[in-house]
């Protein structure tokens, strides 16, 4: 029997000093917790019911305010008052109100460091895996004893291997990787397992994409989707906190549950169909279907490389008028990025709606909701029903660079032929 460990394995044995398997159950430390405007006023009335008087440590919650920011309304403004309130009364000075969605503030302001356990009232929080953090969300009670003893009870969980190679075609990315996984693996394939991303494909993947892919581990039911730390990921963490170096590759004779693997060079864009996420198919396979809204952004793909592939794509054309598009980068940090790089006045001159940093209609809970027999294609992660407004409306997931395709058109473009 192998006797190496995971990438999962090693950073629980790094924190519990000792050997930890998959399979055990541990109380580890906790090196991060992290919630939000929703989830936030819920964890904090449960720390409140344990008798929590004091945080275990402000240095290490970070609390942001994304889904309805600004806010939509009155009970959306009180949560606001409540969630301000509380970091001030504890001294939480990782909160910020302005600087948008919380996996992509969390990660790009230096948060999570490779080999952390960090844990967040939100699903996606398994995006911290693309740093090479064991990241998983959370529910609200387990975030209430988080947030009083700084510890969780974690199972460890079994790991699948996904190993890609090749260099992707032209107009296709880590995101028609990522919806390929969710299609193969299933929506419930990875149920409490974590995932493990490796190879040529993801050495050679800038970090935006290995936040794209990590984000979805949890459509695949991953508890977290880490892409062992390496040279790219040292770079984007170089000037955003000190990190000490921490030794969590996997041995080459880790026992896996399962092994994966793709070859990047075939890959063509994919879509994930309503009403699933794993309901994927290539682009050829939906094109022409018609489109009313186009939403680009979310902490699946709002970062400024997302915004770059979406405006090549564009160039100096003009999006259709029979749709709305809406186009949001992730943080302020990567809206000034879109900024300065002329996109934002170039997708509003092409007929975007701009908005500011926020979880925008990604799960219809702000605006940009759609009617019944609307059709939406979203660069975002979740396409069940009712997911962006009415039950009766339909959500396509995609590349940016689909989806600018697409609102060129109007109806579902495979992006290589424009
Ligand atoms: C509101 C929050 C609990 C939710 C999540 O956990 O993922 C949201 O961010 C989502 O994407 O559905
Ligand atoms: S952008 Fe969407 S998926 Fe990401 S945290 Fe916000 S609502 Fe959830």
């Amino acid at each position: 029997m192998a006797n190496g460990m995971t990438v999962a394995e090693k950073i629980f044995s790094s924190k519990c000093g000792r050997t930890i398997r998959a399979g055990d159950v541990v109380m580890a430390g906790i090196d991060a917790a992290m919630i939000h405007d929703i989830t936030g006023p819920l964890a904090i009335t449960q720390f409140w019911e344990m008798g929590g008087e004091r945080v275990f440590d402000p240095q290490k919650i970070i609390l942001l305010f994304d889904h309805q920011i600004p806010a939509d309304s009155i009970p959306a403004a009180k949560n606001h008052v409540m969630m301000r309130a509380f970091a001030e009364e504890q001294g939480i000075t990782n909160y910020d109100l302005r600087e948008g969605v919380c996996h992509q503030v969390a990660v790009e302001k230096g948060r999570v460091a490779p080999g952390d356990i960090v844990v967040g009232s939100d699903s996606h929080t398994c995006m911290y895996g693309a740093v090479g953090a064991f990241a998983t969300g959370i529910g609200s009670t387990d975030m209430g004893f988080a947030l009083k003893y700084g510890a969780l009870y974690f199972r460890v969980p079994e790991t699948i291997r996904v190993d890609a190679v090749g260099t992707f075609g032209r107009r296709v990315g880590p995101k028609d990787l990522v919806l390929r996984m969710a299609g193969d693996i299933g929506a419930d394939g990875a149920t409490y397992r974590a995932l493990e991303f490796g190879g040529s494909a993801f050495s050679s993947m800038h970090m935006a994409g290995r936040m794209t892919v990590s984000n979805m581990a949890i459509e695949m039911g991953g508890k977290a989707g880490i892409v062992p730390p390496d040279a790219v990921t040292m770079e984007y963490l170089k000037d955003r906190g000190s990190f000490d170096p921490v030794d969590i590759a996997p041995d080459s004779d880790a026992t896996y549950l399962e092994k994966r693997g793709y070859d990047v060079t075939t890959l063509s864009p994919q879509v994930a169909i309503p009403h699933n996420v794993d309901n994927v198919a290539p682009v050829e396979e939906v094109a022409g279907r018609k489109v009313d809204q186009v939403f680009i952004g979310s902490c699946t793909n709002g970062r400024f490389e997302d915004m770059k592939e979406a405006a090549e794509v564009l160039g100096d054309d003009t999006f259709s008028e029979k749709l709305r598009v809406i186009i949001i980068p992730a943080s302020r940090d990567e809206y000034l990025k879109t900024l300065r790089a002329g996109l934002i006045e170039r997708f509003v001159e092409a007929g975007a709606l701009v908005e500011a940093p926020c979880c925008g209609p990604c799960m219809g809970g702000a605006f940009g909701l759609l009617a019944p027999g609307e059709v939406s294609l979203s660069t975002s992660n979740r396409n069940f029903r009712g997911r962006q407004g009415s039950t009766e409306a339909e959500v396509y997931l995609c590349s940016p660079a689909t989806a600018a395709a697409s609102a060129l058109y109007g109806e579902i473009t495979d992006p290589r032929e424009v």
